[in-house]
């Protein structure tokens, strides 16, 4: 489904940000990435769909290579991808319900996007999604009016309403609680199972990871370091990945946590 061949990415500083990545994501998929800062994740993401551009190397969706495409192919191509941002990128004045439909904004023509004229089945589409994620009865709330969490999930909704094939997902929980963060997780990996779709979730929290996917990769200076199970993650991988850290007082931690939640 997603394919990147050789990938490459330079910023004009020098930095070599990514180096000759390979990676295969079939539909259906969620994958985490995982690395130290400056590993390259959010680089990686945004290739994907060319918000960064890379230097070299192919990034096949399908069977469209999205590096040949010119800006107006680029824009369709772009609705099979939705994305999920750590700081949401809601507009805050609006509702809930028009920072949804604003996920529709690719499909419907320029003078009603301009008027936010939605035809009806994005709007009742909207209010299913709503729904699905707890959040009907807020459709009319002003976004600055939600806590993290519910933001959060106007963010997935927004994502989900472009009727994606990917999902491009950075750092979801950055900004939330850890209880707020695994209901985050949880949600997104059920919406991607009961809609077969792919995702590629940026995540620093390793232990959230592995609560939650079926792969991870890790990278490190832009190169897979590890790709595979996330229980294959033994703390000696895991010190490949990340250098000399003390993973395993990070996980007991986290397990802490969730026996105090739950007790
Ligand atoms: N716009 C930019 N211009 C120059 N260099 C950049 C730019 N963005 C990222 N880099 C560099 O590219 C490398 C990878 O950065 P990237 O943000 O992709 O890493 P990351 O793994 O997402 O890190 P973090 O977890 O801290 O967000 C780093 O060395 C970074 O300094």
């Amino acid at each position: 489904m997603l394919r990147l061949v050789e990938l490459d990415k330079t910023y004009p500083t020098g930095d070599k940000a990514l180096k000759s990545v390979d990676l295969e994501v079939p539909q259906g998929q969620v994958l985490a990435l995982i690395g130290p800062s400056g590993a390259g994740k959010s680089t990686l993401i945004r290739c994907i769909n060319r918000l960064v551009e890379p230097t070299s190397g192919s990034v096949f969706l399908g069977d469209v290579d999205l590096t040949k495409l010119g800006s107006g192919a680029l824009r369709r191509e772009r609705r099979r991808m939705g994305m999920i941002f750590q700081e949401y990128a809601l507009v805050e004045r609006l509702t809930v319900m028009e920072n949804v439909l604003s996920g529709r904004l690719g499909y419907v023509g320029f003078w009603r996007s301009f008027t936010r004229r939605f035809p009806q089945s994005d709007v009742d589409e909207a209010f299913r999604l709503l729904d699905r994620v707890g959040l009907l009865e807020m459709a009319d709330k002003r976004a600055d009016e939600l806590s993290g969490g519910q933001r959060q999930r106007v963010g997935i909704c927004r994502a989900l309403i472009q009727n994606p094939a990917l999902l491009l997902v950075d750092e979801p929980t950055a900004s939330l609680d850890p209880k707020t963060s695994r209901q985050i997780m949880r949600l997104i990996c059920e919406l991607c199972a009961e809609r077969d779709l792919a995702a590629i979730i940026n995540i620093h929290d390793v232990a959230l990871a592995q609560m939650f996917v079926q792969r991870v990769v890790g990278l490190r200076f832009g190169a897979i370091e590890f790709d595979g199970p996330p229980d294959a993650l033994t703390p000696d991988v895991l010190t490949r990945i990340y250098g000399e850290e003390d993973w395993e007082a990070t996980i007991e931690k986290v397990e802490d946590e969730d026996e105090m939640v739950t007790a």
